[in-house]
């Protein structure tokens, strides 16, 4: 990516003790291994390997994939030579917390043939946010939805996508009590007209064009998610959507091809509107017009800039590409120590074709703030408002 900033600003790494990253590396994940121990009955071999794997990810260095490991030609092309022997502590946080996930499936027997052979560790806490109350609620409340002009249940719709980005399964792992701060929720950057302007009702020129929805979390970020795909193709909006989600469980609460079938599943069976809002979309899946991907560059410890050529050509061919949630934001623009004035557009001008975000702020890496809103928010917080998730933003790049 030459003559673009990202060259000029640092590369965050885990290794500062206080900071956001190094408290992920050092407190997170073992709190999600031991989450991952109580999921299922894992035998004594799995919890040995999740024994290991806590010691190495902690005090110890990466490690080489073993010889015959399925992904071994992957992870090579993805940098893993590079980081052999370093500390997890010392490479990209990027990088060693999407290793992290891979090594986490690896100790549970994910990916050797055997009985649990795909079984999803995180599977139970994403089943149990479909079937929370407050899930519940929420389908209910789109059978007044409806009673809206549709350019106003259009905005609802995105504001619940943007905002189900909140719940995430990880990261609610150390912020316990982070609701109660949902008083200060406020958008730090809000393009949402220019968004919704790619994208009007019957099409754009009388042409219903493609969305790409890069999503993230599965749950209760995944049914607005839904919700808003169905809404935008109902009304002509797009005539097309293409949802990418990761090839196997990564970053605890990230969407699956499984957990969109449970989550379609959840809609149908609330009724009211939701099941109609679900009708629409398992018909359009049907006959092709929403079609699900699950490409492996999604679960890669890369920016997006580093994309290959098949990925590109999906974005390329879209009307716009809208990327969810925080990890994406992160590949996006690049996981670095932005200036958070540097223009969002020119973070994303490799980017083939319109993209926009739309993310709660969990992580330090931020792009696109006017001068004013940063002093505002530094003032009122010092820096804990790029990492609370009590703020969001809604950047487009068209
Ligand atoms: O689910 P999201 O919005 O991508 O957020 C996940 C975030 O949680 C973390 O795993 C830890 O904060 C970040 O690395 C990541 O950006």
């Amino acid at each position: 990516m030459p003559d673009t900033p990202s060259e000029t600003a640092p590369v965050i790494l885990g290794d500062e003790p206080g900071s956001f990253p190094h408290g992920v590396l050092a407190d997170r994940h073992p709190a999600i291994i031991r989450q991952v121990r109580e999921a299922f009955p894992y035998d004594p071999a799995r919890h040995r390997a999740l024994d290991a794997l806590l010691a190495n990810c902690t005090e110890g260095v990466i490690e080489p994939l073993p010889a015959d490991a399925h992904d071994r030609d992957r992870w090579a092309a993805w940098g893993l030579a590079e980081y052999v022997g370093r500390s997890w502590f010392d490479v990209p946080w990027l990088w060693a917390e999407s290793h992290f996930y891979r090594r986490l499936l690896d100790a549970v027997g994910y990916f050797a043939p055997g009985a649990w052979q795909g079984i999803d560790p995180f599977r139970p806490a994403k089943l149990a946010e479909l079937d929370a109350p407050e899930t519940a609620e929420e389908l209910t409340a789109l059978d007044g939805l409806a009673a809206l002009p549709a350019d106003e249940q259009l905005r609802a719709l995105l504001h619940g996508s943007l905002w189900g980005n909140r719940a995430d399964l990880s990261f609610r792992l150390s912020t316990a009590g982070a609701g109660a701060e949902g008083a200060a929720r406020a958008l730090v950057a809000d393009d949402g007209d220019a968004l919704l302007s790619l994208l009007p009702p019957g099409g754009r020129d009388g042409t219903a064009g493609t969305l790409c929805l890069v999503a993230d979390n599965a749950g209760r970020e995944l049914v607005p998610d839904l919700l808003l795909v169905s809404h935008l193709l109902g009304h002509g909006s797009i005539g097309r959507a293409v949802l990418h989600v990761k090839p196997y469980p990564y970053y605890v609460s990230d969407a699956t091809t499984a957990d969109v079938l449970d989550a379609l599943r959840r809609l149908i069976a609330a009724g009211g509107a939701a099941r109609e809002y679900g009708r629409t979309l398992w018909s359009a899946l049907t006959d092709g017009r929403v079609t699900v991907r699950a490409h492996p560059f999604s679960g890669a410890p890369l920016p997006y800039a580093d994309m290959p050529d098949d990925l590109r050509a999906d974005f390329a061919a879209a009307t716009v590409t809208v990327l969810k949630g925080d990890l994406n934001y992160r590949r996006l623009v690049g996981d670095r120590w932005w200036p958070p004035t540097t223009p969002f557009a020119d973070v994303t001008a490799y980017f083939p074709g319109p993209v926009a975000a739309l993310r709660t702020l969990k992580s330090d890496v931020i792009t696109g703030l006017d001068a004013d809103t940063e002093a505002a928010l530094v003032a009122s917080e010092g820096q804990r408002w790029r990492t609370s998730g009590t703020h969001a933003l809604i950047q487009v790049r068209s």
